[in-house]
């Protein structure tokens, strides 16, 4: 059923923390059961859908398979092919892909390109809305042993996925003027600020803040901030407070210290933003994961773009990437596998010996998944 079919009393039900966390991710492991509907094959592994998407996504996405290939880990890769389709005017997803991600409830994803002011809708949005993946985690979290201006960065930031700003709705009003709207409904502002509480309460983190400017959109992000408020109610236990996004990003690059206690939740397009600022204060986008979370699926990806400027040049970095896959592996409840891979990844990195050029090294790409791989 529709969730947009639901009762008020279903949607306020609290939602399963999508995946366990450990130490890249998270400061504290969770013991909350995760939601993953999936079921291991007659031999003994999962599968799960990979998208390997455009620019830089074939080459990440190939160190994602070696290493999990020497790493043993029980799951099958089933690739499957997002280049869009024209249904009845519209450009959607070609069933097949939908259909592997619907069996499987789980899928990893390279970045997929979307053309600047003309053609194809982004076909990242339109996964989002098609699996109704309404909350989009974005831990960012400093590594150990490699050196940026601060080495205590752990901010988690929580975005509302499927609305908002990047709703889609644009039209031309007159010749000269456009108009694009940041639809923002109850329902959505609900259930991602439902679960970013419950994610504070799950990972041990004390605080959850909105971040917002309803002081200029005060019917929009006044609506989401008034529900923060609201749903903030149910968890006594958890420190509520909001925060306008121009303020934050001061801050944040100020002194990212104070939020290392929190849980940052926020509409659209300022996760987007804010994500790829926090990134920068680790060391940038080859080291940032996301999980893009649904009561069905979930989806998981690095935070960034296809890199046309570095693709198939072998110079990519694919630990955000591997990152994701670590958190897909925590939803998948393969805990012991996640944490093998994982500690490869922080030792090789801590090492600087076999770093990309993006880290200030000269690895290529695989070399850095094989200095990964003998690590494990
Ligand atoms: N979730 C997704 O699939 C996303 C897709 N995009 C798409 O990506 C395309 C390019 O967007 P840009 O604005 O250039 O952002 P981008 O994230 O692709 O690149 C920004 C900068 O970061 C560097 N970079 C990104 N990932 C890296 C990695 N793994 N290793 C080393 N360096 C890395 C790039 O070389 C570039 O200098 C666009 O078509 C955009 O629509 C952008 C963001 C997210
Ligand atoms: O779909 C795109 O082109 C970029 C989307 C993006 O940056 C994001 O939402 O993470």
């Amino acid at each position: 059923m529709s969730a947009l079919l639901l009762r008020p009393r279903v949607l306020r039900a609290a939602p399963c923390i999508a995946f366990q966390t450990c130490r890249a991710i998270q400061t504290k492991p969770q013991d909350k059961v995760a939601h993953f509907k999936g079921t291991k094959g007659n031999d003994g592994k999962y599968t799960v859908s990979l998208i390997e998407g455009d620019g830089i996504g074939p080459e990440i996405s190939q160190s994602v398979k070696d290493i999990y290939k020497a790493a043993n880990v029980p799951i099958k890769w089933h690739s499957i092919d997002v280049t869009p389709v024209i249904k009845d005017g519209r450009t959607v997803i070609p069933d097949e892909a939908i259909e592997s991600i619907t069996r499987n409830y789980v899928a990893l994803k390279g970045p997929l390109a979307t053309p600047i002011g003309k053609g194809h809708v982004s076909l990242n949005l339109t996964l989002r809305r098609t699996f109704n993946l309404f909350a989009n985690v974005r831990p960012c979290k400093s590594i150990q042993g490699y050196k940026t201006p601060y080495d205590n960065v752990d901010t988690v930031l929580i975005r509302e996925n499927t609305e908002g700003e990047y709703s889609g709705i644009e039209h031309v009003v007159v010749d000269g003027v456009v108009q694009s709207i940041k639809l923002i409904t109850r329902q959505a502002c609900e259930r991602v600020l439902r679960y970013a509480f419950q994610y504070a309460r799950d990972v041990g983190r004390t605080k959850v803040r909105a971040v917002h400017k309803a002081t200029i959109m005060k019917m929009s992000d006044g609506l989401f901030l008034s529900i923060a408020r609201e749903i903030s109610k149910d968890y006594p236990d958890i420190e509520f407070d909001a925060e306008l996004l121009d303020n934050t990003c001061l801050k944040v690059v100020t002194d990212p210290t104070p939020y290392n206690d929190k849980v940052l939740v926020m509409p659209n397009l300022y996760g987007d933003i804010l994500s790829d600022m926090c990134a920068g204060l680790i060391g940038g986008l080859g080291l940032t994961p996301s999980g893009n979370i649904g009561d069905e699926c979930s989806i998981f990806e690095a935070v960034h773009g296809s890199a046309p400027d570095i693709a198939g040049k072998g110079l990519a970095n694919p630990t955000a990437l591997l990152l994701s896959s670590i958190m897909m592996l925590q939803h998948m409840g393969l805990n012991e596998h996640a944490e093998k891979i994982q500690t490869a990844i922080f030792k090789v990195l801590a090492e600087g010996k076999t770093i990309t050029g993006d880290l200030g090294g000269k690895a290529k790409t695989a070399e850095y998944a094989e200095a990964v791989i003998k690590a494990l």
